[in-house]
């Protein structure tokens, strides 16, 4: 043990262990802190789901989601000292006598109970129920909620309501595992530690801004999930409209979570509601039809495994977003995310307005504008795009543009880049809840959502195809080209 030897240890009940969240994002990053020993060595993993497991079988499971996430590279020792601390616990989550088995498997006098709800959110308020009845429960314990907390804000707010019978708010960490992402944080140094962006991040300056969060993998499996759920509920109402806030938001007074929180709701609130007249003209939704994914073929949305062949969930997602406020009066923010496209990118592109007057027109007719680039993943990094005067000896000045690039990996060799999740597991294992989400944040979140879902509703807005590989329907490309602008590609 080296960094932390001031945090208690945790016995760590995963519910929906055999799930695919558990095996492809939190076994792995639990390895990976064992790996650089960040994980007390008293605390335990308990493994909850339904199925007729043992603890060997158990492990036998999380070694077979190493090996398929990690390409086989395990260390054995680092393995062998992961393997000792898990343990498996069948339960169905829905009968609350069940739960009763959680008493023998925890120790509340050496060790905190941190409860990781990684199952659908149909389930969070029979695992409370659950809990509450089994007096495993102590004012230490902590509980983990997974996105999305609910499917619109009347069920988000149930949700949260029961949550508060059991885990006082200060027990509750809301993860959005993109608030542990490096270049997500990243943003508030970027805005907040640097006099050059402090004049002129506004309107006065930018032009607009986009950001894309594309996957060019499909649904993995994960139909009865993903087709009830839909792209805007699985991953715009969270991570996209987080790093939303982290771009815009105004100065936070300092970087406790309170005043982050406060910013952010004031952010979401300032979002132009989008209702079933603009709808159509604001938003694009599509579905993956068959394709190449770099160059090999893949099934359509309507293909996939366990799919009902009639469904309209839409796994594409474009928005024009207005902020009514004084910063932003004027500059359109546009998102899009998607599955299915030609590769994983996620990134930002501030896009800053043209100069009033061009004196280089041996160069360029029209001056291209500045552009900050912000990678998010992968190969996280920041650029910018400005133009340069090309060296030579020649009367006229020739420019071109360039760029200035801060690779993350090459500036910080030393440093490794942790996962969102590593992140955010270890800080609920420490107890610290600085980055994750407030009630009042997420629920302002649905607010905005729930309109967009409810005009595609009203309008009957089918989703528009778009074959697999490719960046979203043309209708996404329409949605920029109405303002005259593209897509950054
Ligand atoms: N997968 C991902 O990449 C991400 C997922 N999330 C969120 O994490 C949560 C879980 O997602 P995911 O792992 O994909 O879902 P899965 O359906 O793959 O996993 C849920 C697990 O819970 C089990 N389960 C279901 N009902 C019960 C029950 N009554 N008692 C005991 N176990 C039960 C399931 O078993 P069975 O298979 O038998 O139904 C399954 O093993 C969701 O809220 C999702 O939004 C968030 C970010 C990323
Ligand atoms: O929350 C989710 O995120 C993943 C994408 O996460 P990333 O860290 O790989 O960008 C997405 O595939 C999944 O559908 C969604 O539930």
């Amino acid at each position: 043990m080296t960094e932390n030897s001031n945090f208690k240890p945790c016995d760590l009940v995963i519910y929906g262990a055999l799930g695919d969240l558990s095996k492809r994002k939190l076994l792995i990053s639990l390895y990976r802190l064992e790996k650089h020993h960040l994980i007390e060595a008293d605390t335990r993993i308990i493994g909850v789901d339904r199925l007729d497991e043992t603890d060997s079988s158990f492990v036998d499971i999380a070694h077979k989601s190493l090996q398929a996430f990690l390409n086989n590279d395990i260390d054995v020792q680092i393995w062998q000292r992961f393997a000792q601390r898990l343990s498996y616990l069948k339960i169905d989550l829905t009968q609350p006598e069940q739960y009763k088995q959680l008493n023998s498997a925890i120790d509340p006098e050496k060790r905190v109970m941190v409860n990781y709800f990684a199952v659908s959110p149909l389930l969070f308020k029979s695992i409370c129920h659950g809990l509450h009845s089994s007096g495993a429960l102590n004012a230490e314990s902590r509980m983990v909620m997974e996105k999305p907390i609910g499917h619109d804000l009347k069920s988000s707010v149930e949700i949260n309501d029961v949550v508060a019978q059991v885990f006082h708010e200060n027990q509750v960490y809301r993860i959005d595992h993109y608030l542990g992402k490096e270049t997500v944080l990243n943003l508030l140094a970027l805005r907040f530690a640097n006099s050059l962006f402090y004049t002129c991040w506004n309107h006065n300056t930018i032009d607009h801004i986009q950001i894309t969060v594309g996957e060019d993998i499909g649904i993995e499996g994960r139909w009865d999930y993903f087709d009830k759920t839909g792209q805007l509920r699985d991953m715009l109402q969270n991570h996209l409209l987080q790093i939303l806030t982290f771009v815009t938001m105004e100065p936070p007074a300092d970087l406790s979570a309170q005043s982050i929180h406060m910013e952010k709701i004031k952010l979401l609130k300032a979002l132009r509601p989008i209702t079933y007249l603009n709808v159509e003209e604001k938003t694009v939704r599509g579905q993956y039809t068959a394709g190449y994914i770099q160059g090999k073929p893949v099934p359509g949305y309507l293909e996939e495994e366990g799919a009902n062949t009639e469904s309209t969930t839409e796994s594409f997602v474009a928005i024009r977003v207005d902020i009514d406020n004084w910063r932003w009066a004027g500059v359109p923010i546009y998102m899009r995310t998607g599955k299915r496209m030609p590769n994983k990118r996620t990134e930002i592109v501030v896009n800053f307005k043209n100069l009033p007057h061009n004196i280089f027109k041996d160069s360029f007719h029209e001056l291209p504008a500045n552009k900050l680039v912000i990678h998010l993943q992968p190969n996280e990094g920041v650029d910018v795009m400005m133009l340069n005067k090309i060296p030579g000896i020649d009367g006229n000045i020739k420019l071109q543009q360039t760029k200035l690039d801060l690779s993350f990996s090459e500036t910080f060799k030393k440093n490794r880049i942790f996962g969102g999740y590593e992140k955010l597991i270890l800080e609920a294992l420490r107890g610290n809840p600085t980055l994750f989400l407030s009630r009042e944040e997420i629920e302002q979140a649905w607010t905005w959502v729930d309109s967009i879902q409810d005009a595609w509703q009203h309008n009957h807005t089918p989703p528009k195809p778009y074959p697999a590989g490719n960046w979203g329907p043309v209708a996404s490309v329409a949605l920029l080209a109405r303002d005259g602008r593209a897509w950054e590609e």
